[in-house]
């Protein structure tokens, strides 16, 4: 029997970038019509580093919210050297900031203020572990010696493994995972209960060759980039399992298609326009449609000690076209993932 409707929790999404100004204005709705929360993420230009500028970016999101939608924004704080461990741990507990943020300077998109030296913020490390402040990981070595597609791997051995050992009780959240290597990191130290992954519906998707599938498809590179199939198929392995530590991130990453379609393009792709049908395709081509609510409703909430979205919502096996372009100011857009292209799931809304 196949099923045509499916009812969930209302999801979460772990990772997002809503960006701010009109880009912000432009793709906002299309996160908050599907997910009650969404944790988001501070690479803005200048950075959200301190408590007071997650605040009033938090007020700039609810400020652009379409009237009666209700929806969570969850800030996070971008880690510098130069990091006040007070007003951290301030913005913690004042409720501002549900995690850190640590990008290695210079391994994605807005990183150049990143940390240079994990070494340089053992201190806050240190604190968020006895407050219990998640820190969250783009974890890709910066070391442009080292293969592109082996950034990830390295990282774990080199830095993550190390970092759960110097600091017994961290909670550590490895995003977007693209890599076996990833899951079975996370699994092994599932047990512990204090690591999570997030996994992206593109990564669950597509791998390393479509990006070169009959020239070069800008709107399909992304940071970490798309690994070989085998590290797909372990991804989507991971995701549906139902294991508490795999949980839903878009990792939705707006840039112009100016930015993207040009010499030097920008790293993301923009999932949110469809994100649900999208993670609906990828497990019910695993067979798994019944795992999608612990994946995208259950196991984030429980690794952010918050309680699941009371709210259900309804997927239904009816055709969706992705939008062409989404609109951004006059002259500008960005691309969806599988833009004009039509998927077999549609979301119905609140049920
Ligand atoms: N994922 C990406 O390719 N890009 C993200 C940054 C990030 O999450 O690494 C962005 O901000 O554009
Ligand atoms: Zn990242
Ligand atoms: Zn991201």
């Amino acid at each position: 029997m196949t099923l045509d409707r499916l009812v969930i929790r209302r999801p979460d999404d772990w990772h997002v970038h809503l960006r701010d100004g009109a880009m912000l204005k432009a793709v906002l709705p299309f996160t908050a019509r599907q997910f009650g929360r969404a944790i988001v993420m501070p690479n803005l230009k200048p950075p959200a580093t301190h408590a007071a500028d997650a605040a009033a970016y938090r007020d700039r999101i609810r400020a652009a919210l379409p009237d009666g939608v209700a929806f969570t924004p969850l800030m996070t704080a971008y880690l510098t050297d130069g990091t006040d461990a007070e007003d951290l741990a301030r913005g913690f507990e004042e409720g501002v900031f549900a995690a850190a943020k640590l990008y290695p300077a210079n391994a994605t998109t807005n990183s150049a203020h990143g940390v240079t030296s994990i070494d340089r913020i053992t201190p806050v490390l240190e604190r968020m572990a006895d407050i219990g402040m998640p820190l969250l990981i783009h974890g890709e070595v910066t070391d442009q010696s080292v293969d592109i597609f082996d950034r990830e791997a390295v990282f774990i051995d080199s830095t993550l493994a190390p970092l759960l050992d110097r600091h017994p009780s961290l909670r550590v959240v490895l995003e977007h995972v693209t890599t076996a290597d990833a899951v079975a990191f996370v699994r092994a130290h599932a047990a512990s209960g204090r690591i999570g992954a997030t996994i992206t519906a593109h990564h669950l998707l597509i791998n390393r060759s479509h990006i070169f599938q009959g020239g070069i498809r800008p709107h399909l590179y992304c940071l970490p980039i798309a690994k070989r199939e085998s590290h797909r198929l372990a991804l989507v392995g991971a995701a549906t399992s139902g294991e508490a530590p795999f949980f839903l991130g878009t990792d939705t990453a707006p840039h112009t298609v100016t930015a993207k379609e040009a010499a030097c393009g920008c790293a993301g792709c923009f999932t949110a326009a469809n994100a649900l049908e999208l993670y609906a395709e990828a497990f019910e081509d695993a067979g798994a449609l019944d795992r999608l609510e612990a994946f995208a409703s259950l196991n984030g909430p429980r690794f952010y000690g918050l309680p699941p979205n009371e709210e259900r919502v309804v997927l239904e096996r009816r055709p969706t076209v992705v939008p062409d372009v989404i609109l951004v100011s006059e002259g500008d857009a960005v691309l969806p993932f599988r833009s004009g292209e039509t998927l077999r799931w549609s979301f119905a809304g609140a049920a």
